[in-house]
């Protein structure tokens, strides 16, 4: 595949790598060539088979707008942008563009999201209180973090609760870490992910890139994981 990367931050420069490794063409764009999504002109757009995008929540809303009305196909792991979803999920089916999204491309966190509902499922009629705790590097600019707010849609949506109060920690160069807690008045239940290195969020979005290019439509990382 021809692959556009969009962003050569922490995240963005590992996906090039991962992506060149899997026998990909890859060119990077970084806020320098593309400030304001002005690289991404129809015809230079049309030189590739998917974009990938991890550049921050204002100019990932530009990125989309640019990429999807072109018809192209986009994986999204910029996090911080969701209120958009609904106009961006309307730009895809209007252009028949290709687009995937997701808050952690990493599969131990969809596998503790899985984890998170069935827990939530198992305890939700025994007295138990649910909190989150999540810790990135100190240059995160959302927060709390996407993976956090999908814990706690998921917790929610199993156990009927209103709200799961979040607690964000910025430490060093801290690559992720969520604690999910289940506390009644005699024990606790906790599940724990922690990314030591970003390399499993660049393969999940690569791999994600290749599952898209034959496929158009709106995919949230979550529904379709399995099947990549
Ligand atoms: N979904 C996941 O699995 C996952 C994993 C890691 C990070 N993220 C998200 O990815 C995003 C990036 O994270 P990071 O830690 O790599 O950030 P970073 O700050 O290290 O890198 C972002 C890069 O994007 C560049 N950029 C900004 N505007 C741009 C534009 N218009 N065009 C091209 N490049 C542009 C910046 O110059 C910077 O180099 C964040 O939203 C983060 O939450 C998601
Ligand atoms: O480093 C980041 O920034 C990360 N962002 C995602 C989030 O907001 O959940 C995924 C984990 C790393």
């Amino acid at each position: 595949m021809r692959v556009l990367v969009l962003g050569q931050g922490k995240t963005g420069k590992l996906v090039a790598e991962v992506a060149a490794e899997r026998g990909h063409s890859v060119h990077v764009l970084d806020a320098k060539e593309n400030a304001n999504a002005s690289a991404l002109t129809p015809p230079f757009v049309a030189g590739f088979d998917v974009v990938i995008d991890f550049t921050s929540p204002e100019a990932v809303v530009q990125n989309m707008k640019a990429v999807l009305a072109t018809g192209a196909k986009m994986v999204v792991g910029t996090t911080g942008w969701y209120d958009r979803l609904q106009n961006a999920r309307e730009l895809v089916e209007r252009k028949q563009a290709g687009l995937l999204y997701g808050t952690n491309f990493s599969i131990g966190v969809q596998v503790m999201l899985q984890l998170a509902s069935k827990m939530g499922e198992l305890l939700k009629s025994a007295g138990y209180k649910f909190s989150i705790e999540e810790t990135h590097h100190v240059t995160k600019l959302d927060s709390p973090s996407g993976t956090a707010i999908s814990l706690s849609e998921v917790v929610k949506r199993s156990t009927g609760i209103g709200e799961v109060p979040i607690t964000a920690h910025r430490v060093g160069d801290a690559a992720g870490t969520h604690v999910l807690e289940a506390k009644s008045d005699a024990d606790k239940l906790v599940l724990t992910h922690e990314s030591y290195s970003r390399r499993s969020f660049a393969e999940g979005a690569v791999r994600a890139a290749e599952w898209l290019s034959t496929r158009t439509g709106c995919y949230d990382f979550q529904d379709v994981y399995s099947q990549m």
